[in-house]
């Protein structure tokens, strides 16, 4: 029967990448989206913004909503402080069992708590479960319609708090043009534009830093 895109990435992992070493990981789904097959990983541009906003914010506590095959969960996981944990929410089952697969191959599985579910969901259910307080960092990457809802969510819910810093991807390739809106207009943020490129592309897209003011 044939294999799926995720699928192939994951062999490509296995192929490729050194147990243990998520560097390697990322390098290896790097390449096989570059040389192989495109992929809607963050990549390696506008990864290496993210980088640099998770080693600023050295977050006790990351939300990462859409995991998809695990690539931005893995990038984010390898610089956390020890103790520190990311909870990732994937729709997808498909996506969600071959991400487990790369977490796994990263070993940073211990690091990562990965739920198959709507995000909407499980959103309003994460303090309850889970025992979260606040998020000192959210990364929204998973689908553009749900990135203002779930923003509002999360302040109604309570899981932000003065200083938490949202990430958003893709918000101008596919676009999300009703977060940007509201997030730029509200008084409750403080907003920052990083221009880049769609992964392993030339096309223009960006990341949007916002800090929550409480
Ligand atoms: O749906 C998406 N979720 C999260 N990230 C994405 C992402 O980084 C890129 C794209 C995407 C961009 C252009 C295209 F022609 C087809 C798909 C979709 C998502
Ligand atoms: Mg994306």
């Amino acid at each position: 029967t044939q294999s799926t895109r995720p699928q192939r990435m994951l062999a490509a992992v296995h192929n490729n990448a050194t147990r243990g070493d998520p560097r390697s990981v990322v390098k290896a789904i790097d390449q096989f989206c570059r040389q192989k097959e495109w992929a809607m990983n963050i990549g390696d541009e506008k990864g290496c913004i993210l980088d640099s906003v998770v080693s600023e914010v050295n977050p006790a506590m990351v939300l990462e909503l859409g995991t998809y095959c695990g690539y931005s969960t893995v990038r984010i996981a390898s610089q956390l402080p020890p103790h520190a944990k990311i909870i990732t929410l994937e729709f997808n089952p498909q996506n969600a069992a071959v991400a487990r697969q790369i977490i796994a191959w990263a070993g940073l599985g211990e690091k990562i708590k990965l739920i198959e579910g709507s995000s909407g969901d499980w959103i309003p259910k994460l303090k309850e479960q889970f025992g979260v307080d606040t998020f000192d960092l959210v990364f929204l990457d998973h689908w553009k319609d749900r990135y203002l809802p779930d923003t509002k969510l999360m302040e109604e819910c309570g899981l932000l708090r003065k200083g938490s810093i949202l990430l958003a991807d893709n918000v101008i390739c596919p676009g999300t043009p009703e977060y940007l809106e509201y997030i730029r207009n509200s008084p409750r943020y403080k907003s920052q534009y990083f221009k880049s490129h769609l992964e392993y592309t030339r096309v223009e897209d960006g990341l949007e830093k916002s800090i929550f003011l409480g």
